[in-house]
């Protein structure tokens, strides 16, 4: 089964406010960019996806994007994520093709980790269409996936993996923690380090004078 990924990315300038102060404010920007590249690296080098289209009005966001192999299109709904991903995953990609979508807060993602999450999803043939895969707080959602045919519905938010499983999607929670690793706040950021973000997320954190090394826990200076 192949798929097409969306991927929706705020304009850098407003991104990833929860985690404002995480590191100076004038690389914060770097650091979301740098989230998204991993991220984006990781869908790119996953197999099964055979497009991977990035909703973005930044145009940093879509210069790397295309860098890494991503098809761009502008935010033209400018409505929130949950329009952003609809308007990719029902309108872009079309409802003939297998299309998941995923937060683009993941650098700790490796595509193995997504690989397995999509074979897991996809496997169950008395799946609903739709299928979902928590955070690892358990509360929130990370990817959200429609097969052929089926609308995305997509209910990104506060709350958002209680939504999902009421709006009828299956719940997947694998023990996949490089995929449901996102990062909102300070403590996500550490809890990446922990698991080991990849590499342009890692270089602007050793940069930082933090340990962005796999496996390492400790705690960097502020
Ligand atoms: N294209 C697009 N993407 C969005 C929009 N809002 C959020 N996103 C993206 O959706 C994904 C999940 O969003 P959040 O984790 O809430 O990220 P965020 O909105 O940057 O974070 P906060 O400012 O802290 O709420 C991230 O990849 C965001 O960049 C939007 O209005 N348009
Ligand atoms: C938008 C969501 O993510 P976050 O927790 O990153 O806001 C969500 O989990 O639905």
């Amino acid at each position: 089964m192949t798929w097409t990924a969306v991927i929706p990315v705020k304009r850098l300038p407003v991104a990833k406010s929860r985690l404002r102060g995480a590191v100076a404010p004038d690389r914060h920007e770097e650091l979301v960019l740098a989230m998204v590249q991993d991220t984006l690296a990781a869908v790119r080098a996953c197999p099964a996806v055979r497009e991977t289209l990035v909703i973005t009005d930044d145009p940093a966001v879509s210069a790397a994007a295309g860098a890494l192999g991503a098809r761009t299109a502008p935010d033209a709904p400018d409505g929130g994520l949950n329009a952003a991903m609809r308007y990719g995953a029902d309108e872009l990609a079309g409802p003939a093709a297998n299309r998941f979508t995923l937060t683009a807060d993941l650098p700790a993602l490796r595509d193995a980790d997504l690989s397995a999450a999509l074979e897991a999803g996809s496997a169950s043939g008395a799946a609903p269409g739709r299928w979902f895969v928590p955070d690892a707080a358990g509360t929130g959602t990370v990817l959200l996936a429609a097969a052929a045919g089926a609308r995305l519905d997509p209910r990104f938010g506060p709350g958002s993996a209680a939504a999902h499983a009421r709006s009828g999607a299956r719940a997947w929670p694998g023990d996949w923690p490089r995929l449901r690793q996102d990062v909102d706040t300070a403590a996500d950021l550490r809890a990446v380090l922990a698991l080991g973000p990849g590499p342009r997320t890692a270089a602007l954190l050793r940069d930082l004078g933090r340990t962005g090394g796999r496996g390492s826990a400790r705690r960097p200076a502020a």
